[in-house]
């Protein structure tokens, strides 16, 4: 058997894709309508609270195209924080008006292939407390695409030696840094929790270095040899300020 990486994980994640019933939510009166944006302005000023003690973070993004209208991903301690969300946000009337189209339960991870041998624990070490805990940075652009590693044939990654593994890790993470101040990912793990192995979430002020990175990464043998993708789920933020604007109707 191949030795599996270690992986260190984070805070729990989860993608929540909705779709706006418009025609409903068309014939709400005004105030309703107000009633219900308010109701949702203060749910997220709770989350907000959460985000500013550094006990967990969320986001907003409004996502173009047909797979859904907007994305609310949250990142909680635990399975139980992270579905009391869930739950509360499914009972705001706002909520109503949403058809859910897709959901991504993962686990923000580092994995251990590229960490230099060391006594310290990892758990301790401020910058890996800050990949493994982050507060989602506010970009104007997201996508989110689950991905796993191929096993069919020749090319099963899981039955590829760690020294090998290590190498493509390698190579994946230099073309990676081409892409720093450009984009910033964040990597969960999902096997057991998810259809797909990753969630991968890339954000950035500039739309285009995500086809750019994308593109990059298909020649690379950790993408090209080995990478399967499902679907992939593009938008801009939604602040809190612009959410009474992107409901107006
Ligand atoms: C934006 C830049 C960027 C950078 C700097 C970067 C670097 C790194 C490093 C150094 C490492 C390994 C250590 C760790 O941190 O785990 C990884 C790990 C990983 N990556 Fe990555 N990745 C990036 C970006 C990046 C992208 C765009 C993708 C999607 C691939 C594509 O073709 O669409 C991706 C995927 C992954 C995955 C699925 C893993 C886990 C693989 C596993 O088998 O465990 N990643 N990644």
């Amino acid at each position: 058997m191949s030795e599996a990486v270690v992986t260190l994980d984070g805070w729990y994640t989860l993608q929540d894709f909705r779709k706006i019933d418009w025609a409903s939510w068309k014939l709400l009166s005004n105030e309703e309508r107000q009633a219900a944006i308010q109701e949702f302005q203060q749910f997220l000023d709770k989350l907000n609270e959460v985000q500013d003690q550094k006990e967990g973070s969320h986001t907003l993004y409004t996502i173009l195209g047909h797979k859904a209208d907007f994305m609310f991903m949250v990142l909680r301690p635990t399975l139980e924080e992270l579905h009391e969300i869930e739950n509360e946000f499914n009972k705001l009337t706002i909520t109503e008006f949403t058809i859910p189209t897709y959901s991504y339960l993962s686990v923000v991870e580092l994995s251990n292939y590229l960490a230099k041998d060391s006594d310290e624990d990892p758990y301790q070490n401020p910058y890996v407390r800050g990949r493994l805990y982050p507060i989602l940075p506010k970009t104007q652009h997201v996508c989110f695409y689950p991905m796993d590693k191929r096993r069919e044939g020749n090319d099963n990654w899981y039955m590829l030696p760690m020294e090998e593994r290590r190498e493509l890790m390698r190579s994946h993470g230099l073309i990676g840094r081409k892409y720093a101040g450009k984009i910033k990912q964040l990597i969960c793990g999902s096997s057991g929790l998810d259809d797909f192995e990753w969630g991968v979430t890339l954000f950035s002020d500039d739309a285009l270095q995500f086809k750019k990175i994308v593109y990059e990464m298909r020649f690379d043998e950790a993408s090209a040899r080995y990478g399967e993708f499902g679907a992939f789920f593009v938008g801009n933020l939604l602040e809190d300020d612009d959410l009474s604007r992107f409901l107006q109707v």
